[in-house]
């Protein structure tokens, strides 16, 4: 378990992660979902130990990471695949990191044969392509044989095959019991893989909920009534949340489309128009962090 308490990172005088405070639970695939610039960086840094916190605490596995003797059989990071040293060989790369941490050889080649890297073992990484390169800094994170896993950004500039493969990779950590905590801006594919969501914006928590409640809010259904105040009284009596929809419309979640055509029966109030709607995540999620995205593209 990643535990978090008001942790906060300020450089200069901008403030890069502001008070977040959430645990990220064994057993799922947690999403880390934020715009450009958010802070899921500066965070997962911060769980690591790689950046110190201006303010508030992280502990992993109930334990401040930095104190941890042999890290990598602790926590497994993923933060940026592109960071390789590309003169040393795959093999030799993943050995050097074993050494450093007490790791045996053997779980070297095993951990290139999980990432299907054993074919070019002896080359080296240099001449890796970007897919490559993501396998080997997996292969890394995984040496260690770590209950908590940390991705950054996974899926950047993968193509399709490679995107299942991460998905299915983390799916099945999660499966053994593991923390896995991924981050990404692309929420489309993140829904596919992760079971919660913890959504940021400048460097605040917005959401920490599950995807199934998520893809739920996600969803609303279009009203039309000749009583619109009349029936919205009613739907928020009965728990609903109403909002204002297209041309005066009404557009309403938290409750099926059958249980508003009755509760509209009910109180004598004739619909012109009970259309169930579906967001897509994407424009949930934007909704989501609409008021905080910081740099909002300017339309000529
Ligand atoms: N070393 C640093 N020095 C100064 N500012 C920084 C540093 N690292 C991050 N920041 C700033 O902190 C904020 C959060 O950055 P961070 O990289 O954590 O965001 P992110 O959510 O990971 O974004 P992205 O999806 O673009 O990677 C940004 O405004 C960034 O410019």
């Amino acid at each position: 378990m990643i535990a978090l308490e008001g942790l906060t990172k300020r450089y200069g005088g901008k403030t890069a992660v502001d008070g977040l405070t959430f645990t990220v639970e064994p057993g799922r695939v947690t999403g880390f979902f934020g715009p450009n610039g958010a802070g899921k960086s500066t965070t997962m840094r911060m769980i690591l130990g790689l950046d110190r916190p201006d303010g508030g605490s992280v502990t992993v596995n109930g334990r401040d990471y930095v104190n941890v003797p042999l890290p990598m059989r602790e926590v497994g990071a993923l933060l940026d695949a592109r960071a390789l040293h590309g003169t040393r060989t795959a093999r030799n790369h993943l050995r050097w990191l074993a050494h450093t941490n007490a790791i045996p050889d053997k779980r070297v080649d095993e951990v290139l044969r999980l990432v299907g890297l054993e074919s070019v073992a002896r080359k080296r990484s240099g001449t890796f392509s970007l897919g490559m390169g993501q396998r080997l800094g997996i292969a890394a994170a995984l040496l260690g044989d770590p209950k908590v896993l940390l991705f950054d950004e996974p899926v950047n500039g993968l193509d399709p095959e490679g995107i299942k493969w991460i998905r299915e990779l983390m799916r099945g950590l999660a499966d053994e019991g593991r923390t896995v905590l991924v981050s990404s801006h692309l929420m489309s594919e993140m829904a596919l893989t992760a079971d919660h969501l913890v959504v940021i914006g400048r460097g605040r928590l917005i959401a920490d909920v599950g995807m199934r409640e998520f893809v739920r809010h996600s969803s609303g259904v279009l009203v039309r009534a000749d009583d619109q105040e009349l029936l919205t009284a009613r739907l928020i009596g009965a728990g609903a949340s109403v909002e204002p929809g297209p041309e005066a419309a009404l557009i309403v979640t938290g409750l099926a489309a059958g249980e508003i055509g009755k509760l509209a029966m009910e109180a004598g109030v004739a619909l012109s128009e009970l259309t169930p709607q579906r967001l897509s995540l994407e424009e949930a999620y934007m909704n989501l962090t609409r008021d905080s995205i910081e740099y909002q593209a300017v339309v000529a």
